[in-house]
């Protein structure tokens, strides 16, 4: 495991601009590899440009978020879906503890609300997926709202599976290797709110945004606002703040590419405070973490390359679904996950705040 470069004690998360992978020379792909490579072995996350996704893409997505959140609570309420298993719909500020997914219990509820969309089971008539996994989305009644977000559901997928081949690349794998563990591959996009109404008391010291946790699946393209919020912890167990710069979209890597590449590539662990003002008071920040989890059947188990000689792997191997649940018990339904032992360890080294 590598280290990552903190300047005064900022965090730096790499600019990597990937414009010139589809028609570069081999040395502007192997250079954009090696600085993927390098990120991902220091930081786990990343800052991406050149990654064309269009800004209208964006304005029209970050306008859909907003008509979505201002709706009355009632109505927002009325796109639950019937059971926390299932991940899709409305989720209320203060339903979730992130950090259960760890099995680290936390002090109060999560102060984020979301709005979750996914792959449905109908999308892949041919393959008789299971509805339970792949559940159908519940969808507002409101003008272009499906539209703008199943635009960037498609932009910010078609950016995660060119990162993918990125990856094999950087892995010294076949361009194609991870083809056959996303051809039906269970992503969700997870819309983020964080807001108090103005009547609310003082936040704990506790309270958090979002609490720690890694993101489950193998990559996520985050979109952000450029409000301090969101901090991610350095190898040395340090909390470091993180925006994304104009132009730029975070990306950071999940559980899976930690549990493939036994730990040379980082699953970071993150969280979100209450954004606030200088003077205290909770201010609005949004984001949209598009999450590319891989097909809930495909076995996951180290690379052999990455285990060395006469060590056993660091994770058992296990599948995309049974992760997933695991994780997902412990966020959503609050059932503190035991599957995740070395996340865990790392968030209670953190050092304080
Ligand atoms: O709000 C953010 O910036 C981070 C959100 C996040 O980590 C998530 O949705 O998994
Ligand atoms: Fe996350």
């Amino acid at each position: 495991m590598g280290r990552a470069t903190a300047v005064n004690g900022v965090l730096d998360v790499p600019v990597i601009d990937i414009s010139a992978w589809a028609d570069g020379t081999a040395a502007d792909r192997a250079g954009i590899a090696g600085e993927i490579d390098r990120a991902a072995r220091t930081v786990g996350f990343m800052q991406i440009q050149g990654h064309g996704i269009a800004d209208a893409a964006a304005h029209a997505f970050a306008a859909a978020l907003d008509a979505f959140f201002a709706l009355p609570m009632d109505e927002k309420k009325a796109l639950r879906a019937p059971s926390p298993d299932v991940n899709r719909g409305y989720t209320p500020p203060r339903t979730e503890k992130l950090s259960l997914s760890l099995g680290v219990p936390a002090a109060a509820e999560d102060l984020f609300e979301a709005f979750n969309v996914g792959a449905e089971a109908a999308a892949y008539p041919d393959l008789a997926l299971p509805a339970a996994h792949y559940p159908a989305n519940i969808w507002p009644a409101l003008p272009g709202f499906r539209e703008a977000v199943e635009e960037w559901c498609t932009q910010a997928g078609g950016l995660a599976r060119r990162l993918t081949g990125i990856f094999a690349h950087a892995l010294g794998l076949p361009a194609d290797h991870f083809a056959p563990f996303t051809d039906h591959s269970l992503d969700v996009l997870r819309m983020n709110h964080y807001l108090l109404p103005e009547r609310e008391v003082p936040l704990d010291r506790d309270q958090m945004g979002m609490g720690a946790h890694t993101d489950y699946g193998i990559v996520t393209v985050l979109w952000a606002d450029r409000v301090p919020g969101l901090q991610i912890l350095d190898t040395d167990g340090r909390w470091h703040d993180v925006l994304p710069e104009p132009g730029c979209l975070l990306v950071n890597l999940g559980d899976l590419l930690a549990r493939w590449t036994n730990d040379r590539w980082l699953s970071t662990l993150h969280r979100v405070l209450p954004p606030t003002d200088a003077t205290g008071r909770v201010v609005r920040r949004r984001s949209a973490a598009f999450f590319h989890d891989g097909n809930w059947d495909a076995e996951i188990s180290c690379l052999p390359g990455c285990v060395p000689a006469g060590t056993e792997p660091l994770y058992p191997p296990t599948t995309v679904g049974r992760h997933l649940a695991e994780k997902l018990g412990g966020s959503r339904a609050g059932k503190p996950n035991a599957n995740s032992p070395r996340e865990a360890a790392r968030l209670r080294a953190a050092k304080g705040d």
